[in-house]
């Protein structure tokens, strides 16, 4: 191909990417239609049967025009969560009036490029109000601008699919008044950042948070002898790489986040599981209502007393009440040694009869139980039938 016919190629490219946009704005701005329908109507979010229908019919269609059904179903995967998330935003707004911000200052660990600015700026971007970025050096000084009001809302790491619960953030929940009022999964790309094109070989140095560490401890065991420094956050290692200005120096971050210090990427996919993702909760001094329409998970903390089979009987409650338990989580419970306070979220809405049931039961049962929250579940599981039916139809 000449460069004029390559050039031409890329122009029709570039309107046809255009158009994509146009598109999918306009798609979104009817979903957001159908989604006042269902404020109105009192009628879910979700309708997973709809959803099936069209995924089934545009995998056919896209058979037709030689796009294969997994690419056809990623794509549309993509597009159906962001309208569910969208419209879910919609209702939440709605179901709590005169909540919404102008400004909406957020805390979050470490500056600009951390996983948790790139998860801060996903929740955002999705609810009215201006959005006030406050990097904080730990979660402690996070929780405190929330608490003394310096900021509006935090986002804070909860777990990740590979280095697990993250125990200083479960800790600062214990001992804090403020709410969760929503979450988020981000998936965390972790990548080799350099300021200057250089071989992995070269490499001396390595900048990193101790997290990432623990999720990169397979690559890290290849390097070998590099010598490894610890920082506050994925932004502060980027920034260290930044300001050094040498190739025998790198940091592990997102290649997203490094751009924004100038950093390129020299291997990427460094997590030891491929599927890494992190799981944010976003907290608040006061709680939210969550409209029944919208998925709802509920998390509470508890002490059981000191007898056997105390936790089972505790689950036993939300088993009793049909409630389904997607996490469970233990921590010392500071100046108590050998006794654990649990971290239980479950699918539900604190306005229902049986998670109010449940909730009811629980204080009975414990010595001391504190709902942290009720929040929309932004998990948005990927309908699958369809692409199994037509996948298996010609
Ligand atoms: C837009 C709707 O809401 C949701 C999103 C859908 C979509 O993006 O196509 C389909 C079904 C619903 O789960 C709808 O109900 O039509």
């Amino acid at each position: 191909m000449s460069d004029t016919a390559l050039d031409a190629v890329r122009k029709r490219i570039t309107e046809l990417d255009s158009q994509l946009l146009t598109m999918l704005a306009e798609r979104r701005q009817l979903t957001n239609e159908v989604a006042e329908t269902k404020i109105r109507h009192d009628i879910p979010v979700r309708d997973v049967k709809r959803e099936e229908q069209l995924l089934f019919r545009l995998i056919k269609e896209g058979k037709n025009v030689g796009l294969d059904p997994h690419y056809v179903t990623q794509v549309f995967h993509v597009i159906i969560e962001d309208s569910v998330l969208n419209q879910q935003a919609m209702l939440a707004e709605h179901a709590n009036p005169g909540s919404t911000l102008p400004l909406n200052r957020v805390a979050f660990l470490g500056d600009k490029g951390s996983y948790s600015y790139l998860a801060t700026q996903k929740y955002f971007s999705r609810r009215p109000g201006e959005l006030v970025e406050m990097g904080c050096q730990s979660f402690a000084e996070i929780v405190q601008k929330v608490e003394k009001s310096e900021a509006d809302y935090a986002v804070l790491p909860i777990e990740n699919t590979t280095s697990g619960s993250i125990n200083e953030v479960y800790d600062q929940l214990q001992h804090t008044q403020l709410s969760i009022i929503g979450e988020l999964t981000h998936p965390i790309r972790h990548s080799l950042l350099v300021s200057q094109d250089t071989a992995i070989a070269n490499i001396k140095t390595l900048y990193a948070h101790p997290q990432v560490f623990a999720q990169c401890s397979h690559f890290l065991a290849e390097l070998g002898n590099v010598e490894v420094k610890t920082m506050e956050s994925t932004a502060h290692a980027m920034m260290a790489v930044s300001e050094l200005q040498r190739d025998d120096v790198a940091a592990i971050g997102s290649e997203a986040g490094g751009s924004l210090y100038g950093l390129m990427a020299i291997k990427s996919n460094l997590a030891n599981q491929k599927e890494n993702h992190s799981r944010f909760f976003v907290v608040s001094r006061d709680p939210v209502n969550v409209p029944l329409q919208v998925p709802a998970k509920t998390t509470v903390i508890m002490s059981t007393v000191q007898k056997p089979g105390a936790l089972v009987e505790a689950l036993t409650v939300l088993k009793d009440n049909n409630l389904n338990m997607t996490k469970l989580e233990s921590r010392p419970i500071t100046g108590n040694p050998w006794e654990e306070m649990f971290y239980i979220d479950f699918e539900g809405n604190l306005e229902d009869g049986p998670v109010q049931t449940a909730v009811e039961s629980l204080k009975k049962l414990t010595r001391y139980l504190k709902v942290l929250g009720c929040y929309p579940s932004e998990e948005v599981s990927p309908t699958k039938v369809a692409a199994a039916k037509a996948l298996t139809q010609d």
